[in-house]
Protein backbone atom coordinates (compact mmCIF):
# COMPACT_ATOMS: atom_id res chain seq x y z
CA UNK A 1 0.00 0.00 0.00
CA UNK A 2 1.65 3.55 -0.88
CA UNK A 3 2.15 6.09 1.68
CA UNK A 4 0.41 8.98 0.43
CA UNK A 5 0.48 12.70 1.42
CA UNK A 6 0.66 16.20 0.46
CA UNK A 7 3.56 18.64 0.70
CA UNK A 8 2.34 22.01 1.85
CA UNK A 9 4.15 23.61 -1.30
CA UNK A 10 5.56 20.57 -3.27
CA UNK A 11 2.20 18.50 -4.12
CA UNK A 12 1.28 15.12 -3.59
CA UNK A 13 4.06 12.62 -2.76
CA UNK A 14 3.06 8.64 -3.44
CA UNK A 15 5.72 6.51 -1.98
CA UNK A 16 5.00 2.95 -3.19
CA UNK A 17 6.17 -0.30 -1.61
CA UNK A 18 7.39 -1.83 -4.86
CA UNK A 19 7.33 -0.77 -8.74
CA UNK A 20 4.24 -3.40 -9.45
CA UNK A 21 2.12 -0.89 -7.04
CA UNK A 22 4.08 2.34 -8.54
CA UNK A 23 2.85 1.29 -12.24
CA UNK A 24 -0.37 0.35 -11.46
CA UNK A 25 -1.04 3.66 -9.27
CA UNK A 26 0.69 5.60 -12.30
CA UNK A 27 -1.75 4.04 -15.08
CA UNK A 28 -4.58 4.28 -13.19
CA UNK A 29 -3.72 8.22 -12.69
CA UNK A 30 -3.50 8.48 -16.14
CA UNK A 31 -6.71 6.97 -17.18
CA UNK A 32 -8.00 9.20 -14.69
CA UNK A 33 -6.80 12.22 -16.05
CA UNK A 34 -7.49 10.87 -19.97
CA UNK A 35 -11.07 10.45 -19.06
CA UNK A 36 -11.71 13.81 -17.35
CA UNK A 37 -9.45 15.56 -20.20
CA UNK A 38 -11.99 14.17 -22.65
CA UNK A 39 -14.81 14.72 -20.88
CA UNK A 40 -13.63 18.94 -20.89
CA UNK A 41 -12.54 19.68 -23.92
CA UNK A 42 -12.78 16.51 -25.99
CA UNK A 43 -9.34 15.41 -26.23
CA UNK A 44 -6.45 14.62 -24.00
CA UNK A 45 -3.07 16.04 -24.70
CA UNK A 46 -0.09 13.78 -23.23
CA UNK A 47 3.62 14.42 -22.92
CA UNK A 48 6.05 12.08 -22.42
CA UNK A 49 9.51 11.26 -21.29
CA UNK A 50 12.09 8.98 -22.07
CA UNK A 51 14.05 6.38 -19.34
CA UNK A 52 12.54 3.79 -17.49
CA UNK A 53 8.60 6.12 -16.93
CA UNK A 54 7.70 3.88 -20.28
CA UNK A 55 8.11 0.99 -18.71
CA UNK A 56 6.44 1.71 -16.25
CA UNK A 57 3.10 2.81 -17.99
CA UNK A 58 3.24 -0.79 -19.69
CA UNK A 59 0.48 -2.21 -18.23
CA UNK A 60 -1.82 0.71 -20.27
CA UNK A 61 -1.31 -1.88 -22.96
CA UNK A 62 -2.91 -4.43 -20.69
CA UNK A 63 -6.57 -4.86 -19.65
CA UNK A 64 -8.58 -3.52 -18.50
CA UNK A 65 -7.10 -0.08 -19.29
CA UNK A 66 -6.31 -0.77 -22.79
CA UNK A 67 -10.33 -1.40 -23.31
CA UNK A 68 -11.62 1.63 -21.01
CA UNK A 69 -8.75 4.38 -22.18
CA UNK A 70 -10.84 6.32 -25.01
CA UNK A 71 -6.96 5.97 -27.44
CA UNK A 72 -8.86 8.16 -30.21
CA UNK A 73 -9.06 11.03 -28.56
CA UNK A 74 -5.08 11.00 -27.51
CA UNK A 75 -2.64 13.50 -28.75
CA UNK A 76 0.36 12.61 -27.66
CA UNK A 77 3.73 15.03 -27.02
CA UNK A 78 7.00 14.78 -25.82
CA UNK A 79 8.32 16.89 -22.78
CA UNK A 80 12.25 16.15 -24.22
CA UNK A 81 13.40 14.14 -27.18
CA UNK A 82 17.16 13.10 -28.47
CA UNK A 83 17.56 14.50 -31.60
CA UNK A 84 18.44 11.20 -33.53
CA UNK A 85 16.84 9.06 -36.03
CA UNK A 86 13.37 8.62 -35.00
CA UNK A 87 14.21 4.13 -35.47
CA UNK A 88 17.29 5.22 -33.41
CA UNK A 89 17.67 3.23 -29.90
CA UNK A 90 18.02 6.86 -28.33
CA UNK A 91 14.59 7.98 -29.34
CA UNK A 92 12.13 8.93 -26.94
CA UNK A 93 9.87 8.17 -29.77
CA UNK A 94 11.31 4.78 -30.33
CA UNK A 95 10.77 3.71 -26.74
CA UNK A 96 7.47 5.08 -26.92
CA UNK A 97 6.17 3.33 -30.01
CA UNK A 98 7.78 0.21 -29.18
CA UNK A 99 6.27 -0.32 -26.03
CA UNK A 100 2.94 1.50 -25.82
CA UNK A 101 1.94 3.57 -28.70
CA UNK A 102 2.61 0.40 -31.29
CA UNK A 103 -0.16 -1.55 -28.61
CA UNK A 104 -2.89 1.02 -28.73
CA UNK A 105 -5.38 2.68 -31.25
CA UNK A 106 -3.67 6.03 -30.74
CA UNK A 107 -3.95 7.70 -34.21
CA UNK A 108 -0.76 8.15 -35.83
CA UNK A 109 -1.92 11.66 -37.06
CA UNK A 110 -2.36 12.26 -33.54
CA UNK A 111 1.61 11.49 -32.16
CA UNK A 112 3.04 14.84 -32.55
CA UNK A 113 7.00 13.73 -32.81
CA UNK A 114 10.13 16.15 -33.97
CA UNK A 115 11.41 16.35 -37.20
CA UNK A 116 14.07 14.26 -37.29
CA UNK A 117 16.31 15.25 -40.14
CA UNK A 118 17.21 18.80 -38.77
CA UNK A 119 19.60 20.12 -36.56
CA UNK A 120 18.67 20.16 -32.66
CA UNK A 121 17.70 24.10 -32.90
CA UNK A 122 15.42 23.96 -35.92
CA UNK A 123 13.92 20.95 -34.60
CA UNK A 124 13.06 22.69 -31.56
CA UNK A 125 11.44 26.28 -33.39
CA UNK A 126 9.30 23.51 -35.44
CA UNK A 127 8.26 21.49 -32.67
CA UNK A 128 7.12 24.48 -30.75
CA UNK A 129 5.34 25.34 -34.28
CA UNK A 130 4.01 22.54 -34.23
CA UNK A 131 2.71 22.64 -31.08
CA UNK A 132 1.41 26.70 -31.56
CA UNK A 133 -0.84 25.04 -34.20
CA UNK A 134 -2.46 22.96 -32.19
CA UNK A 135 -3.02 25.25 -29.64
CA UNK A 136 -4.30 27.58 -32.28
CA UNK A 137 -6.75 25.20 -33.56
CA UNK A 138 -7.79 23.98 -29.81
CA UNK A 139 -6.36 21.02 -29.65
CA UNK A 140 -4.15 21.80 -26.96
CA UNK A 141 -5.86 24.08 -24.48
CA UNK A 142 -4.27 27.47 -23.78
CA UNK A 143 -3.31 28.60 -20.15
CA UNK A 144 -5.44 31.03 -18.48
CA UNK A 145 -2.13 32.19 -16.63
CA UNK A 146 0.55 32.35 -18.92
CA UNK A 147 1.41 32.61 -22.95
CA UNK A 148 1.95 29.03 -22.89
CA UNK A 149 -0.60 25.48 -23.74
CA UNK A 150 -1.72 23.49 -20.97
CA UNK A 151 -1.00 20.22 -21.71
CA UNK A 152 -3.60 17.95 -19.77
CA UNK A 153 -0.66 15.65 -18.11
CA UNK A 154 3.22 15.94 -18.79
CA UNK A 155 4.75 13.01 -17.64
CA UNK A 156 8.78 13.44 -16.23
CA UNK A 157 11.15 11.24 -14.86
CA UNK A 158 14.26 12.71 -12.74
CA UNK A 159 17.46 11.91 -13.09
CA UNK A 160 19.84 10.80 -9.80
CA UNK A 161 21.09 15.38 -10.86
CA UNK A 162 17.70 16.25 -10.45
CA UNK A 163 17.53 16.88 -13.87
CA UNK A 164 13.27 16.80 -15.56
CA UNK A 165 13.02 16.22 -19.07
CA UNK A 166 16.09 17.34 -20.74
CA UNK A 167 16.58 20.37 -18.73
CA UNK A 168 19.87 19.73 -16.55
CA UNK A 169 21.04 21.48 -13.60
CA UNK A 170 23.15 24.56 -14.09
CA UNK A 171 22.24 24.78 -17.96
CA UNK A 172 20.99 27.91 -19.65
CA UNK A 173 17.79 26.04 -21.23
CA UNK A 174 16.93 26.72 -17.43
CA UNK A 175 16.93 30.19 -17.93
CA UNK A 176 14.84 30.19 -21.41
CA UNK A 177 11.33 31.30 -20.37
CA UNK A 178 9.93 32.89 -24.03
CA UNK A 179 9.88 29.86 -26.27
CA UNK A 180 8.21 26.68 -24.95
CA UNK A 181 10.52 24.42 -26.66
CA UNK A 182 14.01 24.80 -26.57
CA UNK A 183 17.50 23.07 -27.43
CA UNK A 184 20.52 21.62 -25.97
CA UNK A 185 24.01 20.30 -27.84
CA UNK A 186 25.64 19.65 -24.77
CA UNK A 187 23.46 17.16 -22.64
CA UNK A 188 25.46 15.74 -19.71
CA UNK A 189 23.14 12.57 -20.18
CA UNK A 190 24.02 11.66 -23.70
CA UNK A 191 22.98 11.55 -26.11
CA UNK A 192 24.30 15.47 -26.20
CA UNK A 193 22.18 17.14 -28.54
CA UNK A 194 18.16 17.16 -27.76
CA UNK A 195 15.00 19.56 -27.34
CA UNK A 196 13.24 20.11 -24.43
CA UNK A 197 10.29 22.27 -23.13
CA UNK A 198 11.05 24.88 -20.88
CA UNK A 199 10.21 25.37 -17.41
CA UNK A 200 7.10 27.62 -18.05
CA UNK A 201 5.53 25.47 -20.85
CA UNK A 202 5.54 22.21 -17.71
CA UNK A 203 4.53 24.91 -15.23
CA UNK A 204 1.32 25.58 -17.06
CA UNK A 205 0.29 22.44 -17.49
CA UNK A 206 -3.34 20.99 -15.83
CA UNK A 207 -1.02 18.36 -14.07
CA UNK A 208 2.52 17.25 -13.74
CA UNK A 209 3.93 13.84 -12.98
CA UNK A 210 7.31 13.17 -11.71
CA UNK A 211 8.41 8.91 -11.60
CA UNK A 212 11.63 8.55 -9.59
CA UNK A 213 12.61 4.83 -8.78
CA UNK A 214 15.68 3.62 -7.10
CA UNK A 215 17.86 4.35 -4.32
CA UNK A 216 19.94 6.75 -6.72
CA UNK A 217 17.08 9.11 -7.11
CA UNK A 218 16.85 9.46 -3.35
CA UNK A 219 19.06 12.75 -2.54
CA UNK A 220 17.80 14.04 -5.40
CA UNK A 221 14.03 13.63 -4.57
CA UNK A 222 15.00 15.02 -0.96
CA UNK A 223 16.08 18.17 -2.79
CA UNK A 224 13.70 18.46 -5.32
CA UNK A 225 10.61 18.29 -2.19
CA UNK A 226 11.93 18.43 1.53
CA UNK A 227 11.87 21.94 2.71
CA UNK A 228 15.48 22.83 2.81
CA UNK A 229 17.81 25.10 4.21
CA UNK A 230 18.37 28.75 2.45
CA UNK A 231 21.29 27.39 0.82
CA UNK A 232 20.19 24.09 -0.47
CA UNK A 233 17.00 26.12 -1.74
CA UNK A 234 19.24 27.87 -3.90
CA UNK A 235 20.69 24.77 -5.69
CA UNK A 236 19.42 24.74 -9.41
CA UNK A 237 17.97 21.39 -9.03
CA UNK A 238 15.40 21.27 -12.00
CA UNK A 239 12.77 18.92 -10.50
CA UNK A 240 12.10 21.97 -7.58
CA UNK A 241 11.64 24.46 -10.36
CA UNK A 242 8.79 21.80 -11.16
CA UNK A 243 6.03 24.34 -9.63
CA UNK A 244 2.84 23.85 -11.95
CA UNK A 245 1.16 27.84 -11.31
CA UNK A 246 -2.28 26.50 -11.12
CA UNK A 247 -1.95 22.23 -12.29
CA UNK A 248 -1.55 19.67 -10.11
CA UNK A 249 1.97 17.90 -8.97
CA UNK A 250 2.14 14.23 -7.79
CA UNK A 251 5.05 12.55 -7.45
CA UNK A 252 5.31 8.92 -7.73
CA UNK A 253 8.52 6.83 -6.42
CA UNK A 254 9.19 3.51 -4.73
CA UNK A 255 10.77 3.06 -1.21
CA UNK A 256 14.22 3.60 -2.47
CA UNK A 257 13.61 6.90 -3.91
CA UNK A 258 11.72 8.05 -1.05
CA UNK A 259 14.17 6.65 1.62
CA UNK A 260 15.52 10.58 1.88
CA UNK A 261 12.55 12.77 2.63
CA UNK A 262 11.74 13.71 5.71
CA UNK A 263 7.73 12.58 5.63
CA UNK A 264 8.83 9.23 4.80
CA UNK A 265 11.63 8.93 7.65
CA UNK A 266 9.03 9.81 10.23
CA UNK A 267 6.49 7.42 8.89
CA UNK A 268 8.92 4.47 9.21
O1 LIG B 1 15.25 11.79 -22.47
C1 LIG B 1 15.57 11.57 -21.31
O2 LIG B 1 16.69 11.18 -20.97
C2 LIG B 1 14.53 11.63 -20.26
O3 LIG B 1 13.44 12.34 -20.57
C3 LIG B 1 15.09 11.98 -18.92
O4 LIG B 1 14.59 13.19 -18.38
C4 LIG B 1 14.71 10.84 -18.01
O5 LIG B 1 13.30 10.88 -17.77
C5 LIG B 1 15.48 10.90 -16.73
O6 LIG B 1 16.86 10.90 -17.06
C6 LIG B 1 15.16 9.69 -15.84
O7 LIG B 1 15.49 8.53 -16.53
P1 LIG B 1 15.42 7.11 -15.75
O8 LIG B 1 14.04 7.05 -15.16
O9 LIG B 1 15.64 6.08 -16.82
O10 LIG B 1 16.49 7.16 -14.69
Amino acid sequence: MALTWTHKDRGEIRVHENLEELSIDLVDYIAEISEASIKEHGAFCIALSGGSLINLMGKLVEPPFNKIVDWAKWYVFWADERVVGKNHDDSNYKLAKDNLLSKVNVFPRHICSINDTVSAEDAATEYEFAIRQMVKTRTVTASENSDCPKFDLILLGMGSDGHVASLFPNHPALEVKDDWVTFLTDSPKPPPERITFTLPVINSAASVVVVATGETKANAVHLAIDDLPSLESSLSLPARMVQPSSGNLIWFMDKPAGSKLDGFKFSE
